[in-house]
């Protein structure tokens, strides 16, 4: 890697941040009273241009102490924390979330985008139109050759390497430059070559002025001398903070001699372990003294920054022009992702465009030429009832699986500032109704005409009109169960619930057999609006008698008045049954947002 050549890996001196805190604690509820102690008042000090690592067993509380230092965990713990430059830091406050970031265990990636386009969207959603395009892609190109990613430019995320994903990962987080950087275990499913290989690139970006701060688990000997800073915990308690290259003289100096040959990471994991009886308050006593922290690599880092002015002033200039891109404008940026990734994924866009033309031919061809034969009526309103009940299942269910499908991206993107939920929620409001509409008119345009509805466009408007806001508000109550439940219950919920407002639609049993406190009940049941509108838009607004075929001996329900008459329908109520559905999806669509608001939340 040529560090020197890049434009990026450089922090101006002023923007370096030292992390510190102080009896750092963090609980929660357990039992019916009682509160688990997780991390038990921890000290520290992470400074800027070193790489440090939390290190411990199993259930130490490693996660738990980056998840508070990051802001990512927001309720249950008490204490200080301080930056070099905010004097004191609440915790999760968003100057300081804006000044870090957090690369995740999981590398949460959109599997179908290439490197190179997730690169250019994270570097519009971040730095937005302040920088020109030419320095945006040397930025990018700069990254990519750094982390060794430019030969898989042009390569899907779902394709790439458990290490490749790690190092792409880390790529989007620098794009904007952030001080500090959090990453929870990046050398899981890593080989050891490319284990070293990403602990040496995050050093290099230490270098540069970065605090880098990683959990990691049992590092190899060769591992474990490329950290500057170690901070070992056990029990929730710190139990060793000093340089890697210390540990030996330290444990020794307590009473603990690592044996020769041994891997002073594995035994000073035995020691936390408890592999030589339980001195976990001992060590943690021990630990406070600040004595074992090497200051040699803040020398050696103050000459590295002199050596390199050039380059900051050159990374400077990248980044002190650019204004943070406008909500708008990272709102035209997610659109374009929403249908590119819709585009992309042809089973969500093509196949169901496919699906809904055929379903459509079938059930046409099921109904054929009913809606102009007096002696079908019944059949022709069944036609109206199954057309509701196939649009409702198919919009509910995949609006189900929506959200719980990409939670785990939005929220390492939110959390990292790419942008808003609100702006996220609107570009996906943005790209899905349009898509809603065509499943519908896919849909419909074929059953209509093979089913032989009335040839008056008006009529064919208003029944479409029924069926796109009936699929929006269907899928609007599929993204609120899938907010609030997983996606098992979630699926069964919605099947039970569109079960339960069939029988409420008025078909089943009409409105005029039903006892009244049953009635009530089809207030609430959107199937029953979109089956009176749909009835209404085809028999009502003065339709003439439907011809009686010849070979039919009596037609009773041929006059459309009788027809209404005898589905209890005799009020005109379309534009009554528009209104609510129309409500319906607006009323929806914002409970969603607020439920997906706390589910992102409450993790
Ligand atoms: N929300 C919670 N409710 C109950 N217990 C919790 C919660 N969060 C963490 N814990 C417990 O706190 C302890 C520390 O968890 P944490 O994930 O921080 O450990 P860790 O050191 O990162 O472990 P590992 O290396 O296995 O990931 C564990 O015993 C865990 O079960």
């Amino acid at each position: 890697m040529d560090v020197s050549r890049t434009l990026f890996l450089q922090l101006p001196k002023e923007k370096t941040i030292d992390i510190e805190f102080d009896n750092v604690t963090y609980s929660v509820p357990e039992g019916r009273k009682g509160r688990k102690q997780i991390v038990k008042g921890v000290c520290g000090k992470f400074k800027a241009g070193e790489l440090t690592a939390i290190m411990g067993p199993s259930g130490a509380g490693k996660t738990s102490l980056l998840n508070i230092l990051t802001g990512f965990q927001t309720v249950g713990m008490h204490g200080v924390i301080k930056s070099t430059h905010d004097k004191e830091v609440r915790f999760g406050a968003q100057q300081y979330k804006k000044q870090s970031c957090y690369i995740l265990q999981d590398d949460q990636l959109a599997p179908l985008f290439t490197v190179a386009e997730i690169m250019n969207m994270a570097a519009d959603l971040k730095l937005g139109h302040g920088i020109s395009s030419k320095r945006k892609c040397m930025l990018i190109d700069d990254i990519l050759d750094t982390l060794g990613l430019s030969t898989a430019k042009d390569t899907r995320c779902q394709r790439l390497s458990g290490g490749q994903k790690k190092r792409l990962s880390i790529a989007l987080e620098l794009i904007d430059n952030p001080p500090i950087m959090f990453l929870d275990e990046p050398t899981t499913g890593l080989d050891s070559s490319s284990s070293a290989q990403c602990i040496s690139m995050l050093k290099e970006l230490a270098r540069g002025g970065r605090t880098i701060i990683c959990t990691i688990h049992q590092p190899s000997a060769t591992l474990y001398e490329m950290f500057d800073h170690v901070y070992v915990m056990a029990e929730g308690k710190c139990i060793y903070q000093g340089a890697s290259q210390n540990t030996v003289t330290y444990l020794s100096s307590i009473g603990f001699n690592c044996p020769q040959y041994h891997n002073p990471a594995d035994y000073l994991l035995e020691v936390a372990n408890g592999e030589y009886g339980n001195f976990t308050d001992f060590l943690a006593k021990a630990a406070t003294e600040n004595q074992w922290r090497t200051a040699v690599t803040s020398d050696k880092l103050e000459n590295k920054i002199n050596e390199k002015t050039e380059n900051t002033v050159e990374n400077a200039k990248t980044y002190q022009h650019t204004q943070p891109p406008s909500e708008l404008f990272k709102f035209y940026i997610l659109v374009k992702r929403s249908f590119l990734q819709m585009y992309r994924d042809w089973t969500i866009s093509h196949l169901k465009i496919l699906l809904h033309f055929l379903v459509g031919i079938v059930l046409g061809l099921n109904y054929y030429q009913s809606g102009n034969d007096g002696s079908k009526t019944i059949s022709n309103v069944g036609f109206f009832i199954v057309s509701s009940v196939y649009l409702t299942y198919t919009s509910l269910m995949p609006a189900v699986l929506k959200f719980p499908s990409e939670l785990a991206v939005l929220k390492k993107e939110r959390f990292n500032n790419w942008y808003k939920l609100k702006t996220y929620y609107a570009a996906f409001l943005m790209s899905d109704v349009p898509m809603q509409i065509i499943f519908c008119m896919s849909y419909i345009s074929t059953s209509y005409f093979l089913s032989d509805q009335p040839s008056e466009s008006f009529r064919f408007f208003m029944v479409v009109g029924i069926l796109i806001l009936l699929s929006l508000t269907a899928s609007s109550l599929g993204l609120v169960i899938g907010t609030l439940v997983n996606p098992i219950n979630g699926t069964f919920f919605g099947a039970i619930i569109t079960a339960v407002m069939l029988c409420f639609a008025g078909f089943l049993i009409l409105f005029t057999h039903m006892s009244k406190p049953m009635y009530m009940m089809t207030y609430v049941s959107f199937l029953a609006y979109s089956y009176e509108g749909l009835v209404q838009a085809v028999y009502g607004f003065n339709r003439p008698s439907i011809p009686c075929p010849e070979e039919v001996e009596y037609c009773h329900l041929k006059v459309p008045e009788l027809i209404l008459r005898e589905l209890g329908m005799t009020n005109n109520t379309y534009w009554t049954d528009v209104a609510f559905l129309f409500g319906n999806f607006l009323l929806l669509r914002i409970v969603a947002f607020c439920t997906l608001k706390r589910r992102l939340r409450t993790g």
